[in-house]
């Protein structure tokens, strides 16, 4: 087995690769080559390739670990000419950011589909991992903020998180990205259970320059009306409507910080914003253990508190989906009681 701090490297070498993937997709060919999944979110280029990169290192590293990924490539299989068209641009994306040898048409699709065609794994091992390629495409395809959200979870428990985030600016609660913040390096996130969170740039502007790590920590702000309150972008993924009137509740004065992706997470991690709420649109809505694995550590390990609406733990041990769960609520432990009795009040839960 091999030993955490091995995993670790690996996990980051893995993520920092898929984002350099991903910026070269958005450079290249961003919306050209968007499709139309049947879940109608847009999959790209930059999916397929940061989730081919990601497996590629974990399976060549760590080849009896499962993996939950958010991808397939289903849509990348048939004999057609657009499917053969999509699938050169990803391997070329793909083959340009990994280590050589090459991989071939067939090895791309199965490295893709790395975690369902050896689904057997997850049954036999008590740990796996969990991939959002790209968390929040549609951020992404705007040039706004996305994140490679990879996470390692043992027994139930996420035990490693990393995050990087390409378009992520230094400290600053902006909402648009600009082209000087997507030339930047971006940060990336680690945290590992019981051993803090950290945040680097995703690549040194310097190669001849180490990397330095920061630990990051919430915020200590206790004054409510103070408080910054992060939310998707996307009005179907959370409500804006209850989330208005929780700030109304709890006397918060500012507008929503709205960000796509887990880089909410981060922001939270790193005391940029003090309460991140996903509030249930849909009843029938089940979140994903890749929307949520990396961001959740990555809060508890700075210090911060996350559970669901009923205030209930995230329970990453039951499969893709994080289905004894609704919604999200993560902020400081001490903003932590107050939130969740307001958003309780507020949807009406007893
Ligand atoms: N109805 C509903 N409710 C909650 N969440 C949903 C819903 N539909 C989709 N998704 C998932 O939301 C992920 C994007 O995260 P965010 O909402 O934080 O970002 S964004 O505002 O959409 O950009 C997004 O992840 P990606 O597909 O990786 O972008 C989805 O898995
Ligand atoms: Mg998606
Ligand atoms: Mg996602
Ligand atoms: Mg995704």
């Amino acid at each position: 087995m091999s030993s955490l701090s091995e995993v670790r490297r690996v996990a980051i070498e893995a993520v920092v690769q898929a984002c350099r993937a991903c910026r070269s997709v958005f450079n290249q060919l961003v919306t050209g080559e968007t499709l139309i999944k049947s879940d109608r979110s847009p999959v790209t280029v930059a999916d397929f390739s940061a989730q081919a990169v990601v497996n590629r290192y974990l399976a060549t590293h760590f080849p009896d670990d499962a993996i939950i990924g958010e991808e397939s490539a289903q849509d990348l299989r048939p004999d057609t000419p657009v499917a053969h068209t999509l699938c050169n641009k990803v391997l070329e994306l793909t083959n340009a950011v990994l280590p050589k040898p090459a991989l071939t048409r067939t090895q791309l699709l199965d490295t893709i589909d790395w975690g369902a065609l050896s689904a057997g794994r997850s049954k036999r091992s008590r740990r796996h991992w969990t991939l959002d390629p790209i968390d929040g495409t549609k951020g992404f395809l705007r040039g706004d903020q996305y994140a490679v959200c990879l996470a390692l979870i043992i027994d139930g428990q996420v035990e490693l998180g990393v995050m990087g985030c390409p378009n992520l600016p230094a400290g600053s609660t902006a909402t648009t990205t600009t082209a000087q913040d997507q030339l930047a390096p971006g940060f990336l996130f680690i945290a590992e259970r019981g051993r803090g969170a950290f945040s680097r740039p995703v690549e040194s502007p310097d190669a001849s320059v180490p990397i330095q790590e920061t630990p990051i920590r919430v915020s200590g702000n206790t004054d409510l009306t103070q408080a910054v309150v992060c939310e998707s972008v996307e009005a179907a993924h959370s409500s804006h409507s209850d989330a208005q009137r929780i700030g109304q509740l709890l006397g918060i004065q500012a507008d929503p910080f709205r960000m796509d992706s887990q880089c909410k997470y981060a922001c939270l991690a790193r005391g940029e914003a003090d309460i991140y709420l996903r509030l249930p649109t849909r009843a029938d809505y089940i979140e994903k253990i890749w929307d949520h694995a990396t961001g959740s550590l990555l809060v508890e390990e700075a210090g911060g508190i996350v559970t669901d609406i009923y205030g209930k733990p995230l329970d990453f041990s039951v499969g893709s989906f994080l289905s004894r769960n609704k919604g999200v609520i993560a902020s400081s432990a001490q903003l932590h009681p107050q939130v969740l009795k307001a958003v309780q009040e507020t949807l009406n839960i007893e």
